[in-house]
C-alpha cells in the first residue's frame, strides 16, 4: 500500500527535521494551531505583520495563509508574504474561512488566488463557493457532503495548477488529474473550533517535509488528522476532552500506526 506507507515515512521525516512553518491565521485559531502542530512534530511560527511577513517566509520552510479573522492591515502580511514565498520557492497553503460571505473576504481571495498557491485546504461549502458553485456554508461552516465538492475541486485544482483538498466526513484530495480519498476522524471534529485551520497549517508543516510533492504532503497531513482524530474520538465524552486527547493523539502517533491504520483510497 504505498499511500500508507509514503504517509509514515513523511511522518517521520518531519520530526527528524522539524520544519518551521509560517502560519498567519486567525485570531480563533492561533493557540490550538500552534499546539496542534508541536504535538505533530513541527515548529510553527504564528508572524502576519506586514513589516515582516516577507522576510519571515523568505526563511519558513513553509507558508500558510488563512483568512478567518481578516482585516485590512493582515491582508497586506499575506499579500507580501505570499509573494516571498513565490519568489523564494516555497510552498504556501490556502485556507478560505467564510471566503464566500463578504465583498471584503471575496476579494482578498481573488488577490491571493493571482499568487498561485501550492496547496488550497477548505471545507465542502468553501471548495464548491470557489470553483463557482452554490455552496449552502454558513459562515465558517461547511454544510455540504465532499461528494458535491469533488468535481468542482478537480476543475479548481486544474485551474490553479495547484493541489486542492476538501475536508469533511471523508476527504478528498486531488491535483486535477489523480486524487484520493482520508477516510477517518470524528463526528466530534466540526464541534472543536479551528481544527479546519489547524489542518491547514500542518498540511504546511509537511509541505515543507517534501516540497516537490505537495500531493503526497496534502495526503500525509490529512491522514494523520484522520487516524488521531478517530483514536481521540473513540475515547472522548464530548469536545472538550476531545480536543485534550486528540493532541494527546498527535503526539503519540507513529509512524508504524499511521501507515497502518490510515484508510487511503484511489479515488
Ligand atoms: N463528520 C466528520 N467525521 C469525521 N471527521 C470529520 C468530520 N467533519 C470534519 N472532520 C475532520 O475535521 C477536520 C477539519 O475539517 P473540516 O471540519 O471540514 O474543516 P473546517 O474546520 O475548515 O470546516 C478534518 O480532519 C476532517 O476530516
Ligand atoms: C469561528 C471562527 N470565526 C472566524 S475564524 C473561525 C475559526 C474557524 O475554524 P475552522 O475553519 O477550522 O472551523
Ligand atoms: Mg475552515
Amino acid at each position: 500500500m504505498p499511500d500508507q506507507t509514503t504517509t509514515g515515512t513523511l511522518l517521520n521525516a518531519m520530526r527528524a527535521n522539524p520544519p518551521l512553518v509560517q502560519c498567519i491565521t486567525n485570531f480563533v485559531a492561533m493557540n490550538i494551531a500552534a499546539n496542534v502542530m508541536l504535538a505533530a512534530g513541527a515548529s510553527p511560527a504564528m508572524v502576519h505583520a506586514e513589516e515582516e511577513a516577507a522576510e519571515f517566509a523568505a526563511i519558513s520552510g513553509a507558508l500558510t495563509i488563512n483568512i478567518g479573522t481578516l482585516s485590512t492591515g493582515w491582508l497586506a502580511g499575506m499579500l507580501s508574504a505570499a509573494r516571498s514565498a513565490r519568489e523564494t520557492g516555497k510552498p504556501w497553503v490556502l485556507d478560505p474561512v467564510a471566503h464566500y460571505a463578504t465583498a471584503f473576504r471575496r476579494k482578498a481571495v481573488a488577490q491571493l488566488l493571482e499568487l498561485q498557491p501550492t496547496i488550497i485546504r477548505g471545507n465542502a461549502s468553501e471548495i464548491i463557493a470557489l470553483a463557482g458553485g452554490a455552496g449552502r456554508g454558513q459562515g465558517v461552516d461547511s454544510r455540504d457532503p465532499v461528494e458535491l465538492a469533488e468535481e468542482l475541486a478537480r476543475q479548481l485544482a486544474e485551474r490553479h495548477e495547484c493541489v486542492v483538498a476538501v475536508t469533511g466526513v471523508t476527504d478528498f484530495v486531488t491535483d486535477g488529474r489523480k486524487a484520493r480519498r482520508i477516510a477517518g476522524g470524528s463526528p466530534l471534529m466540526p464541534q472543536v473550533t479551528a481544527l479546519g485551520c489547524s489542518l491547514t497549517c500542518l498540511v504546511g508543516a509537511f509541505a515543507a517535509t517534501t516540497p516537490d510533492n505537495p500531493f503526497d504532503a496534502t495526503v500525509a497531513a490529512l491522514a494523520v488528522f484522520a487516524v488521531a482524530g478517530e483514536q481521540a474520538g473513540a475515547a472522548a465524552d464530548g469536545p472538550a476532552s476531545f480536543s485534550w486527547r486528540f493532541l494527546d493523539a498527535l503526539a503519540a502517533l507513529d509512524a508504524e500506526t499511521l501507515s497502518a491504520k490510515a484508510r487511503i483510497m484511489t479515488a
